[in-house]
């Protein structure tokens, strides 16, 4: 069967498409198991058997116009005429001639004469009638462009120019019925929708036309002459606040708006505008675009937001923390399973840290929520796959005090002590008999500590009772190094300092069930703080809730997972599920970590 194929391949260069054709199909096979957005699609339609029937057709045909054949007969029907009007003056016609004239006669050959003479004298363009003489030179060229509703919208909008009346088509919809056509563009002036004129009408008024109007939609259009060119390349950006068209008084028309929560991935297929971008949200439901201010645009939106929000910020840290009596000797958790020591299990330094902004921390509280969401909108993301000779990404987990974020790590860490690691903590209180350097912890001096806080090589860090605790940014590399995966748990603080190039931190938002379910999870469970250790009270469980409420609201553009902890076990496995994801599969994160500070 392939020896045939090639064999109708007209000669060794027509085959050079069909050759083409497969080098691209062996090496789209490459990528077929990547998880490239629609790979799979491009490998099947490259290999459909249409595909390589419509490449030969077009190779026969680019050789037959390089012989360039001449026709055997000029004028073929024109002879098989004379032969006719000869047969029909024959008095006696012989068999044959009857059967000649009867095979002349027939329409199908008569149109095989006339289709042959046509080709063979190239008489195929179509013939236009002469332009009239009178044309003046500068009349506007018109464009009649007819649509089918479908009952979808048409995925344009229009303006009117205030000075001049005139109607224009303000942009179109990427996707939308518009932009498939290929027929109308922005800037494209309206001259008549279905025959009425539209000269000097509102834009509401043209609206009203067209919403009457059902099947076929027709425009009287005089085009734009110079296209603005999308030069812009696609784009894909993580949202960092929430939008509602609905909301925005501002936007040129609510309908076409997208709405987008923190966190939600965009792909800005249209920058034409400066103040208005294009965008599909992913996954991709649908074909069409929708509106969605351009960076710029929104960053100035969200200042006056900002700046309301200053106090708020302020006061989720003044509410989250509790304020207990402390034991020192209590603030330490440490173990060893298998032999295997487990660091990095402190008690929860959510009291130091109250200190900690309390005494001068609201400025960083201040830079941390508004910095985010004033400069950076959205923060441009690029598909990241991690090599296996890679350093695994650092893993932190974020939830509300008491969801269980020590506890599903503390298990993890225990089912394989092999490839989960704690990273050992910095600080400067005293060492105890039984502790050894870098195990429990690293004990440096306070002036050493200062220094690391300095030169920000801390994580995390707090006071407590007159010591520093903290995490290094070594701390973790260290663990990374020895070819482990390096789990955490972190505080919102402390997102700024993980999601860095180096660490390329995973966050897991480890979120609470409902509130039915807490309960039921948790009957036997203990609060454990600095000075006690008691069962859950229903306090608690709303305590946990409204944190969870604020932290969704604040950092929910920063989770790149989230778990309810519901049961035990089951979150257990969901964890370990996102963990080997975020290590195997490709994941969005930030262009910055994958790409040149230049070329961005
Ligand atoms: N899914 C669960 N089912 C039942 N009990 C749980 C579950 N998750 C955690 N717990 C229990 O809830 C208590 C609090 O958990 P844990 O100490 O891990 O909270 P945390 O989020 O680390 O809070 P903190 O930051 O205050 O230490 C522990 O006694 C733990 O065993």
């Amino acid at each position: 069967m392939e020896n045939r194929a090639k064999a109708d391949l007209p000669s060794e260069d027509e085959g050079d498409l069909i050759q083409i054709l497969s080098h691209v199909v062996r090496g789209v096979k490459d990528f077929v198991d990547k998880d490239i957005n629609g790979i799979g699609l491009l490998y099947s339609l490259l290999n459909t058997s249409w595909l390589r029937s419509l490449l030969k057709v077009y190779e026969c045909l680019r050789q037959y116009l390089r012989s360039s054949p001449t026709p055997y007969l000029p004028y073929a029907s024109g002879l098989s005429l004379e032969i006719l009007s000869d047969l029909r003056a024959v008095p006696y016609p012989s068999y044959e001639a009857r059967e000649l004239y009867r095979l002349l006669t027939e329409p199908h050959m008569q149109a095989l004469l006339s289709a042959h003479d046509v080709v063979g004298l190239k008489d195929y363009e179509p013939v236009l009638p002469a332009l009239p003489e009178d044309l003046v030179n500068n009349e506007e060229a018109m464009r009649i462009v007819c649509m089918v509703k479908n009952n979808q919208p048409l995925g344009a909008t229009i303006r009117r120019d205030e000075m001049s009346g005139e109607i224009y088509v303000a942009r179109v919809i990427h996707g939308g019925l518009a932009d498939r056509s290929g027929l109308l563009h922005a800037g494209d002036r309206l001259v008549e929708v279905n025959g009425y004129p539209v000269f000097g009408l509102e834009p509401e008024q043209i609206i009203k036309i067209l919403a009457h109007s059902h099947g076929t939609v027709m425009f009287k259009v005089v085009p734009i002459t110079d296209r603005p060119i999308n030069n812009k390349t696609m784009m894909f950006v993580r949202a960092m606040v929430d939008y509602n068209p609905h909301q925005d008084p501002g936007i040129p028309c609510v309908d076409a708006g997208m709405t987008f929560r923190k966190g939600n991935l965009l792909e800005i297929v249209d920058q034409t505008d400066a103040l208005w971008w294009q965008a599909k949200k992913l996954p991709c439901s649908s074909a069409c675009a929708g509106l969605v201010p351009s960076a710029c645009m929104l960053k100035r939106k969200m200042k006056d937001f900002c700046c309301t929000q200053t106090h708020s910020c302020n006061k989720i840290y003044e509410e989250a923390f509790e304020s207990e009596e402390l034991k020192e000797d209590e603030s330490d958790f440490s173990a060893s399973v298998d032999g295997v020591y487990l660091t990095g299990f402190r008690r929860s330094l959510r009291v130091c840290r109250r200190r900690r902004s309390q005494d001068g921390g609201s400025g960083l509280i201040h830079s941390l929520c508004c910095s985010i969401s004033l400069s950076d909108p959205y923060e441009e993301v690029a598909r990241y796959q991690r090599r296996s000779d890679d350093t695994h990404r650092l893993i932190a987990l974020l939830g509300p005090s008491g969801v269980g974020v020590n506890e599903l790590r503390r298990k993890l860490i225990e089912i394989n002590p092999k490839t989960f690691q704690g990273a050992t903590p910095h600080t400067t209180r005293p060492r105890k008999m039984f502790e050894e350097p870098g195990r429990e912890y690293h004990f440096i001096s306070r002036d050493e500590f200062e220094i690391m806080i300095h030169t920000n090589r801390f994580v995390e860090y707090g006071e407590f009772r007159g010591y520093f605790y903290g995490t290094s940014v070594d701390a973790v590399k260290a663990v990374l190094a020895a070819g482990k995966i390096c789990i955490i748990d972190i505080h919102p603080y402390d997102i700024v300092s993980v999601r860095t190039q180096e660490l390329k931190a995973y966050i897991i938002y480890i979120k609470p069930p409902p509130l039915a379910q807490m309960k039921r999870t948790r009957l036997k469970a203990q609060v454990t703080n600095y000075c006690t250790s008691r069962p859950f009270k229903v306090e608690d469980f709303h305590k946990i809730e409204e944190e969870d409420c604020r932290m969704e609201k604040h950092y929910a553009q920063f989770f790149d997972h989230v778990i309810v902890n519901d049961g035990l076990q089951a979150s257990c496995v969901r964890l370990l599920t996102a963990v080997r994801r975020a290590q195997e599969e490709p994941q969005w994160v930030p262009a910055s970590w994958i790409r040149p500070a230049e070329e961005l």
